[in-house]
């Protein structure tokens, strides 16, 4: 299975995690982009199925993509897949700063294609999933969206989201798991000649 969550609040991959395993569901391994890889929380990230990526597939000189890098991302992810490991990708590979859902970044979600159009694994089930929040702890983004420059992510700025976690109310959360469907199906449907 391959969770594919909005991503509006850090919230969100503790909540997916939270829920399945509330569920007897095994947890997903998680791509995380590497600004979280932060001293000692990455190490307790990584114990809890988070797994770190680029953000960007690095430049190189001639303007490629960094082929060395894209491998082993492939493979990686690959093994898990045949695996049967759970996976979740958060598409838009940032935090929406509007609500709205930002563009979709097709790098795992093409590896997860590439993966079962090499005949690696059977299928692949894949669970959009839907988060609503009545307020998200992060607030309102505004000076991010006035062009402020974010600041990175550390271990004050965790404190501070806990802090105001049990500070305010902010009011309910909805988790939508949509029905899985099947990539084999869908790709049979939109790519006919392949099958
Ligand atoms: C209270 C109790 C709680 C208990 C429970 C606790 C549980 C705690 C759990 C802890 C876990 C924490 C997890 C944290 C997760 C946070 C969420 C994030 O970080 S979100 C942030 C992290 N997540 C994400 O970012 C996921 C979304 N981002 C992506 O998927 C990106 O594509 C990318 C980052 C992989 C590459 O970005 P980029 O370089 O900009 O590349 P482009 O996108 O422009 O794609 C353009 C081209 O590249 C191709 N392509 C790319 N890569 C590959 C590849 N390896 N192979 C093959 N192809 C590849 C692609 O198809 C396309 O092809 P073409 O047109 O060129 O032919
Ligand atoms: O781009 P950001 O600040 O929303 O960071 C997203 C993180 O990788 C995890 O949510």
């Amino acid at each position: 299975m391959v969770f594919l969550p909005v991503h509006k609040s850090h919230i969100d991959y503790l909540l997916i995690t939270l829920i399945l395993f509330c569920h007897n569901i095994k947890a997903p391994h998680i791509a995380a982009g590497n600004n979280l890889s932060i001293p000692i929380l990455s190490t307790v990230i990584r114990k809890l199925g988070g797994f770190f990526i680029r953000r960007r597939m690095d430049e190189t000189r001639d303007g490629k993509k960094d082929i060395l890098y894209r491998c082993l991302l492939h493979a990686y992810t690959e093994e898990l897949l045949r695996q049967q490991q759970f996976l979740e990708v958060f598409l838009e590979g940032t935090r929406s700063r509007s609500g709205k859902p930002f563009p979709a970044r097709a790098g795992m979600l093409s590896i997860v294609v590439d993966t079962l159009c090499t005949g690696a694994i059977g299928d692949v089930l894949v669970v959009p999933v839907g988060i609503s929040y009545d307020r998200i702890i992060e607030g309102n983004y505004n000076s991010e969206q006035l062009g402020k420059p974010k600041k990175n992510e550390s271990w004050w700025g965790i404190a501070c989201g806990v802090f105001r976690m049990l500070r305010k109310n902010y009011g309910c959360v909805r988790v939508d798991f949509n029905q899985p469907f099947s990539l084999k199906v869908m790709n049979r449907k939109s790519v006919p000649a392949f099958y």
